[in-house]
């Protein structure tokens, strides 16, 4: 841990741009590196930083792999994520090497459920399709049969993965009077459960069987790395969609789009790609399927808070406090 008092001293570096407020206070705070120009570091660039840096603050979209944190110098003590998730960060690597991690939940859990909502409005509502008519200019007026979609009131809606979340997605769905099922490794508290009437399945595959919607909100890891297979998305029904805000790799991309492309899944709302920022060019002819560029966090709100936390957990450290969102060591 760094001497009380450290902070002017504490060298930070910041993989991308923030936002202004954020990287105001981060210099009055620390003697920080920016990056006001937001180009990626790229993995060079990454182990470079982390040779100099006693913090650094990556994003999602910086691979922090065993191979940058093996670059790391001894001054190299914390990686404070601005994001949630931390399927980037080799967290095994960094916590053999004694390096704190810390991430920024719950500043951006009903920002990511709102947009997970929007995608299950979207998706059965047809909401994109009928703008890019009207845009086109291409339409001619109301008729009864014209662009007509499913409800969701009354349908069943299968959360994977009950975390924060997935849980203010629950909430969002009973609202809307949705039937919340969901699969998580260990099943909530009985008094949650029941305010969300939320019925639990062991057993994903038999839950999928019977979902009208799915939404994906589990962590990636390497046990969820295409936890939606193949196989396992066979057996959804054919009206049934899949909604994903959480990563893309937990969906085999290539077989969604097969199956949507075939019927065998009517549709997908998906704001995370397992290639990021490349699209799956199948995923791109669908028009049963809404793609959004990774915005579920995206709010100023958010945005700002995230940023907070990552003050916070930097400061915490540098004062010799242990930070209040620890990652590693679990
Ligand atoms: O996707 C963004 C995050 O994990 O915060």
């Amino acid at each position: 841990m760094a001497q009380k008092g450290n902070r002017q001293r504490t060298k930070v570096v910041v993989t991308r741009k923030l936002p202004d407020n954020i990287e105001t206070r981060m210099a009055e705070l620390f003697d920080v590196q920016l990056n006001l120009a937001d180009k990626p570091l790229g993995k060079e660039g990454l182990i470079k930083a982390v040779q100099t840096a006693d913090v650094l603050v990556p994003t999602v979209t910086d691979q922090v792999d065993a191979e940058v944190i093996a670059a790391a110098g001894k001054n190299l003590k914390m990686i404070a994520n601005f994001g949630a998730g931390v399927n980037h960060i080799d967290t095994k690597a960094a916590q053999e090497k004694g390096i704190v991690i810390t991430n920024t939940p719950g500043v951006l859990t009903e920002d990511t459920a709102d947009l997970a909502m929007a995608l299950l409005l979207s998706v059965p509502r047809r909401l994109f399709e009928g703008e890019k008519i009207l845009r086109a200019g291409d339409w001619t007026g109301w008729t009864p049969t014209f662009l007509m979609g499913h409800r969701i009131q009354g349908k069943r809606l299968g959360i994977i993965g009950m975390g924060r979340i997935g849980t203010a997605i629950a909430r969002r769905a009973k609202a809307f009077n949705m039937a919340v099922h969901y699969h998580k490794r260990s099943r909530l508290p009985e008094d949650v459960e029941a305010e969300l009437e939320a019925t639990y399945w062991d057993d994903l595959d038999e839950m999928l069987s019977r979902m009208d919607f799915v939404s994906v909100n589990c962590p990636l890891t390497d046990e969820t790395h295409h936890l939606l297979d193949r196989a396992r998305m066979k057996r959804l029904q054919p009206h049934a969609v899949i909604i994903n805000t959480a990563r893309g790799e937990i969906i085999d991309e290539e077989a969604l789009a097969d199956l949507i492309e075939v019927g065998r899944i009517a549709g997908a709302g998906l704001d995370v790609f397992e290639q990021e920022p490349e699209i799956n060019p199948k995923l791109m002819e669908l028009d049963n399927v809404v793609l959004l560029p990774h915005m579920g966090s995206a709010t100023v709100e958010a945005r700002m808070a995230m940023g907070e936390k990552v003050l916070i957990n930097i400061r915490a450290y540098a004062d010799g406090h242990r930070p209040p969102d620890r990652v590693v060591p679990y």
